[in-house]
């Protein structure tokens, strides 16, 4: 049995530590100094603690015509097959300066680059260009990752624990508290693989809500589950960030993002189209979906 034993798509760790944020305020390398463009010049001049900075960000992706991505294993094949090679810029110029204790919602169409906005933020997808600086690693919190699934929902409290970097004591004192969360007590011991894919993901959720992130971004874990744990999810998002955490919410519910954010960027065919107070956005993008 091919035992999964990664936890990255629940949080991810020390992965790919070649395209870490640079550290605010600290040189990355002797060309990269501080954020210079216009736009986020004023980071640190008011009161308010800058945690994360996105200078001029541009993604592109390399894909084949044939729909593979081109990646360094491909590289070979690139040679020859650079005929059929496709370019997509999925972030076009993107910069902002998110602040300590802010909770900002991402919005924007379907293939508009949110998540890959969030994924070159954690540093999981490099920038062609621009840059990404960071007070502290922010961490990735979705709901696509399989825990192991013949194990327990119990077991996996442990594992999931561990992976966030808890001690095994650690994790005993907050499993409770994860279990009274995720409301899974009388099937806590029943094999993961039992679980429905909203009491899986209620269980996910409850595991990686447990840490008092820094940087969290949550890319549309809250279109899972009921509405009632929804509100409770939101819930739990707002106390990370009322205790000093900073947190990005992804969502196409713009319910969630009212009741989670007091600001909202909308981000539009890889541009950011408005950043402002979550009220005015929400009501922009709104008319311009009804224009369509
Ligand atoms: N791994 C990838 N390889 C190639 N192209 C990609 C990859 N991931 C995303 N893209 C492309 O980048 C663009 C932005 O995709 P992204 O997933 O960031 O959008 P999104 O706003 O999060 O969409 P959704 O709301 O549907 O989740 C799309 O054109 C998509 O096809």
């Amino acid at each position: 049995m091919a035992v999964q034993t990664d936890f990255d798509d629940i949080i991810n760790p020390k992965l790919y530590p070649r395209h870490e944020p640079l550290q605010i305020g600290e040189a990355g390398n002797s060309n990269e100094t501080a954020p210079t463009s216009e736009s986020v010049e004023a980071v640190g001049s008011g009161t308010r603690k800058p945690v994360v900075v996105v200078d001029d960000l541009h993604v592109k992706y390399q894909i084949f015509a044939g729909g593979k991505a081109a990646g360094a294993a491909a590289g070979r094949q690139l040679l020859t097959k650079a005929r059929g090679l496709r370019e997509v810029h999925a972030i076009k110029g993107v910069s902002f300066v998110a602040y300590e204790n802010e909770s900002i919602g991402v919005i924007g169409s379907n293939g508009s680059g949110k998540s890959t906005l969030m994924r070159s933020i954690v540093g999981l997808t490099p920038p062609s260009s621009g840059s990404v600086y960071a007070s502290s690693r922010p961490n990735l919190l979705g709901v696509g990752a399989a825990l192991i699934p013949d194990l327990s929902g119990d077991k996996n409290i442990m594992l999931g624990g561990l992976a966030l970097g808890y001690s095994r004591k650690e994790v005993l004192e907050m499993r409770k508290e994860i279990i009274a969360f995720s409301e899974l007590e009388e099937f806590i011991d029943l094999p993961m693989r039992t679980y429905s894919s909203g009491m899986s993901a209620r269980l996910k959720f409850a595991i990686a809500a447990s840490k008092q992130h820094e940087i969290l971004i949550v890319d549309e874990a809250l279109a899972v589950g009921d509405a009632r744990f929804r509100k409770r999810s939101e819930a739990k998002i707002r106390s990370i960030k009322d205790n000093a955490g900073t947190v990005f919410l992804v969502s196409h519910s713009m319910n969630s993002i009212l009741d989670t954010c007091e600001r909202v960027i909308w981000i539009n065919k890889g541009v950011l189209q408005m950043d402002g107070d979550a009220r005015s956005v929400v009501k922009e993008y709104k008319a311009s979906r009804l224009n369509k």
